[in-house]
This record gives C-alpha cells, structure tokens and sequence, in this order.
C-alpha cells in the first residue's frame, strides 16, 4: 500500500469517530491528514454523507487547497485545513465538528473554563473562542491559527460556528474533538448548577504534563 493510499485509509477511519461519538449531523464535519514527507492533504468530500465514505472517495489536494487527486470535490473547509498545515508545521490533523454541546458554548462565545481535571489534562486550560469567519476560503483558518498559535488547547471554537481541533497526529486531532464534547458537556452541566471555579494555574500545569508526558503506556 502506498503512503497516499494509507493516508486516505487512515482519514475514511477516523472519520466514522465524528459519528460513533455522535460528533456530527447529516454530512456536517470533516477531517483531513497532512500525508507525510509531502505537501499535500488528504480530506473529505464535500457534502458527501458519512456512510458512503470510502478511502477511494478521500480528497488529495495541494496545501493551497487545490484539487490534486480526486473523484469528488474536496471538503468546504479544504483552504482552511490547508492554512493551517502551512501555518502550524507540527500539525498533522484537523478536525472540524458540530458537535452539540461544545456548538452551544461556541454560539454563545464564551471560551469553556478550565475547571476540570479532564481539561487541564488534554487542553492545559480553558477551551479557547476563536473569531466568526466565513465558510469557504482560509478565513477559519486564520483564525484558528490566529488563536492556537503559543496555546496548549487543540482545539478552538469558532464563533458561532463549532469547534476545530488539531494534533501531532489525525488520530489526535480526532481525540481532541472527542474530549471537547464530553467536557463542553460537563462544564454546560456545571454551569447549571451554579458558579464555576478554574483550577489553580500550578495545578493545570501538573495535571497537563503528566496526562501529556506521564499517562497511559510509554
Ligand atoms: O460547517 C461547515 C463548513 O465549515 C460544513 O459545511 C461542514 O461541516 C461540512 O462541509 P463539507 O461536507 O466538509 O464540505
């Protein structure tokens, strides 16, 4: 199997976790992969609906956006997912949702609090907004550089829009968007209840390095 051909494997995969965590409605959403020792990404098809998703189907374009290789058009969001790879070299995945909860948090833009041991782990802080932005050109793009760029979050959402994430890895970006939601949930939950307080910076710092450098198996 070629490089591009596992790429575009790797990406159909991933992107049956948007509907298995019940990330996505309809056609909405849509992941891409930087393919390796190259300047290209592979992506989506736009507005093609998730069951009909097969590594053939996956986009190859160029990291200006542009088709290279491909039956169908590429994702709406291919110039934004381009600019970022251009723009954050050790990105390797992009991740773009709907996902309800951290949507809600995203409409309202208001960046989701640090609060919980689940957050400094994966995000070392509050869950960022980024700026409203078009859809269609590499304006969300800017802004999820714009607003990424210097922080441990990966992820971002944009204003009234939905959340984008990003990782070292497709797979990562993909974790990323997933741990949003959940805490996006949580954190709507709390703020029900009542007054929510961040967790001390020192104790996020901990929390975050050990998850990132400690945690699981090495
Ligand atoms: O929100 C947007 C674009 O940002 C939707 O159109 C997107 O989720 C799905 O578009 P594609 O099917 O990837 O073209």
């Amino acid at each position: 199997m070629s490089v591009l051909d596992a790429v575009r494997a790797e990406v159909c995969a991933l992107h049956t976790h948007l509907t298995r965590w019940n990330l996505v409605t309809w056609t909405a959403g849509n992941v891409s992969a930087r393919v390796p020792g190259e300047d290209l990404l592979v992506i989506k098809p736009s507005g093609v609906s998730y069951d009909e998703l097969t590594p053939a189907a996956m986009v190859v374009c160029d990291l200006d956006g542009k088709l290279v290789e491909g039956e169908h058009s590429p994702s709406s969001d291919t110039e934004s997912h381009a600019y970022v790879y251009r723009h954050m070299p050790e990105v390797n995945g992009v991740v773009h949702t709907h996902s309800p909860y951290a949507t809600a948090w995203a409409a309202r833009g208001e960046p989701i609090p640090c609060s919980l041991t689940a957050m400094a782990d994966e995000f070392g802080g509050d869950i960022p907004i980024g700026p409203f932005a078009l859809i269609g050109s590499d304006d969300i793009g800017r802004g999820i550089v714009e607003t990424l760029r210097g922080s441990r979050s990966p992820a971002v959402l944009m204003r009234q829009h939905g959340p984008f994430t990003i990782g070292a890895s497709a797979k990562a970006a993909v974790k990323a968007a997933v741990m949003c939601e959940d805490v996006a949930r949580t954190m709507l939950l709390a703020r029900q209840l009542g007054a929510i307080d961040r967790l001390p910076g020192e104790a996020v710092d901990s929390l975050y390095d050990r998850y990132q450098n400690v945690y699981g198996q090495r």
